[in-house]
């Protein structure tokens, strides 16, 4: 029989894992706005985030979130981390019980501080709830370049059931049991690609880039470590893998708004330019937060904070990490330093 998908969030990267799911399985795509629902279903196309890709035929949209939840099997939740919970409270009331639920969202909820996985516990418990993450810029995905990505669960054999929902030729799925390293990796990640544009639009380097991408993953996994992250999760697709491609690619969105602050413009005005989510922008205060609480330095994760929420200057930024003094490179993340 049939395992029914329904993605909830028709932006770049809930299209494309519907599209994903579409080739193996029935999938239903959720759009809040009912033109954008009959633009996909009918013309095979998202218009608004995706306009240069095909989707397939069998991919069906809906603005209709009953109709899009009530006969699921597994439910997928690609609504930005500020909208998520509130979407999902919606999902709720139609959702069958013990149907598995998979975040794609990578943020922390401003104030609550939690992870989406822990949003999704929160607001239907007793739902079997993963996360599927990884190096994977949704545009490369649908122009048919191979990628690979984590399903992480709890329970391995849920996780195991779900892989061949998302996998295809050219996009490999693993497991892991790591829900909390693999989706702090995930979250963790954008705020340090913001770091590596703020270097690129400042003119610096490769060997920058490599130094702010090595650092950023020590920041990665010092937070995600004392938060409950296995250490060799880091070292995977959702932690090294993730970072690489984000903090390198023209296509990331967290990258292009460091770039430009590196260039000079101010967070406000790069934000109203952008019609997509950069989740490490907002991500960054709680991690902020966070980092404070464990007693974990986060060195350039601050600067981010303090570029995008305190009016610091990508060169102030700059100019401070280079201040600091350096110690081991493993303090804090190797447990006898
Ligand atoms: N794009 C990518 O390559 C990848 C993205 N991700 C992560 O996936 C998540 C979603 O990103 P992505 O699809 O790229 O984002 P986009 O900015 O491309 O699209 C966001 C989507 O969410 C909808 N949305 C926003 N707020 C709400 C809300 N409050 N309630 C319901 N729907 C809402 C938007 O609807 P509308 O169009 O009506 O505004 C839009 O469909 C993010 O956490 C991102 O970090 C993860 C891996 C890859
Ligand atoms: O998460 C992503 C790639 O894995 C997408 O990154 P951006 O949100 O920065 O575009």
């Amino acid at each position: 029989m049939d395992i029914r998908v329904a993605v909830i969030g028709a932006g770049s990267w809930g299209t494309t894992v519907a599209a994903l799911a579409a080739r193996n399985t029935p999938t239903t795509l959720w759009a809040r706005r009912p033109e954008l629902a009959e633009q996909i279903t009918t013309e095979h196309r998202n218009g608004d985030y995706l306009p240069d890709h095909d989707l397939p035929d069998a991919l069906v949209a809906t603005a209709d979130l009953e109709e899009a939840v009530r006969d699921c099997d597994v439910l997928v939740m690609a609504v930005p981390s500020q909208g998520f919970r509130g979407a999902l409270e919606d999902v709720a009331e139609h959702l069958r019980p013990w149907v598995p639920v998979v975040s794609l969202t990578k943020g922390l909820e401003i104030g609550t501080r939690m992870r989406m996985s822990e949003i999704v516990t929160e607001v239907v418990p007793g739902h079997p709830v993963g996360v599927l993450t990884g190096p994977n810029l949704a545009k490369e995905i649908l122009a048919g370049h191979a990628a690979a990505a984590v399903m992480a669960m709890d329970d391995h054999n849920v996780a195991q059931a779900l892989q061949g929902l998302f996998r295809g030729e050219l996009f490999r799925v693993y497991t892991n049991e790591d829900v909390v390293g693999c989706e702090l990796g995930g979250v963790l990640k954008n705020v340090i690609a913001i770091a590596a544009g703020m270097a690129d639009g400042l003119g610096a380097g490769d060997n920058t880039r490599a130094a702010v991408i090595t650092r950023g993953l020590a920041e990665i996994s010092r937070l995600g470590i004392a938060l409950g992250g296995e250490p060799f999760t880091f070292s995977g697709l959702a932690g090294m893998g993730d970072l690489i491609a984000t903090c390198t690619s023209t296509q990331s969105r967290n990258r292009h708004v460091g770039e430009r602050l590196g260039r000079g413009e101010s967070i406000d005005e790069i934000i109203a330019a952008m019609n997509m989510v950069a989740e490490g922008v907002k991500t960054s205060r709680v991690v902020m937060e966070l980092a404070g609480e464990n007693g974990c330095e986060m060195p350039i994760a601050a600067e981010v904070e303090a570029v995008c929420h305190e009016g610091r200057t990508a060169l102030e930024a700059y100019t401070g990490l280079l201040k600091r003094d350096s110690g081991h490179e493993l303090a804090g993340v190797r447990p006898d330093l």
